[in-house]
């Protein structure tokens, strides 16, 4: 029976998230590595096949899916990772979506602002963090997950997007105590922490821009 496939390029980002589920979940997966140059000029003939023209891709046998957040609810579903009722589903959908907002204004600024937008990001950034914060204050005091009492898909794409910003800026999470315990919380989980010293993990750079 085959198992999981990731197909991507040699970059953590949409696809560490991912990563980060499987491996705390004790799931194995393959990596199928696309390099970049070889999407862009046609010589790997998969982005014509793509339903978006994108990665990342995941495959299940011969089940396919693209599109990172549909990937992580469908692991989600699969797993277990949706919440214990509609209630919980539907909250975990929704701090998914605003990890989503903030990985996009990340992604504006490492692709297209880096040298001129880096500072007035990090001014504004706060703004952000502070929705984060306080959802994570509303459950348990912030003690345990995004949402419920179990760990759930949007908290592998909150740590993902919480890890991007400490490699931008160390001192990022400094003025936020929950998100900070948070994050210690979650890559001291023992399959996170082993997946995070793995050589699979560290010879990827963030994205194609981050210079190892
Ligand atoms: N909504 C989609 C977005 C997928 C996406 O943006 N994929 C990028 C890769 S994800 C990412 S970090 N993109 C920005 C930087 C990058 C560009 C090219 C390759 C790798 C990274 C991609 O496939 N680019 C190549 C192309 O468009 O042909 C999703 O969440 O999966």
């Amino acid at each position: 029976m085959p198992g999981y496939v990731l197909t991507y390029f040699p970059v953590r980002g949409r696809a560490e998230p991912i990563r980060l589920l499987l491996a705390d979940q004790g799931i194995s997966w393959k990596e199928d590595e696309v390099q970049i140059p070889d999407w862009f000029s046609g010589k790997d003939a998969r982005k014509k096949e793509a339903v978006f023209g994108q990665l990342p891709q995941f495959q299940d046998g011969d089940y396919v899916l693209y599109q990172s957040n549909s990937i992580l609810r469908y692991l989600g579903n699969k797993h277990g990772l949706t919440g214990a009722n509609d209630e919980e589903r539907g909250h975990i959908d929704m701090v998914n979506d605003g990890v989503e907002d903030l990985r996009q204004k990340y992604g504006r600024l490492i692709f297209f602002e880096y040298e001129t937008g880096k500072d007035k990001y990090l001014k504004e950034l706060p703004s952000q963090l502070d929705f984060f914060e306080r959802i994570l204050s509303k459950n348990a005091n912030g003690s345990k997950f995004v949402v419920g009492q179990k760990i759930s898909f949007a908290d592998y794409n909150l740590l993902d997007i919480l890890q991007c910003h400490l490699d931008l800026c160390s001192k990022s999470l400094s003025a936020y105590p929950l998100l900070t315990a948070y994050v210690e919380r979650l890559v001291a989980r023992p399959k996170i922490s082993e997946y995070l010293k793995s050589d699979a993990r560290n010879k990827r750079p963030i994205t194609p821009k981050h210079k190892k």
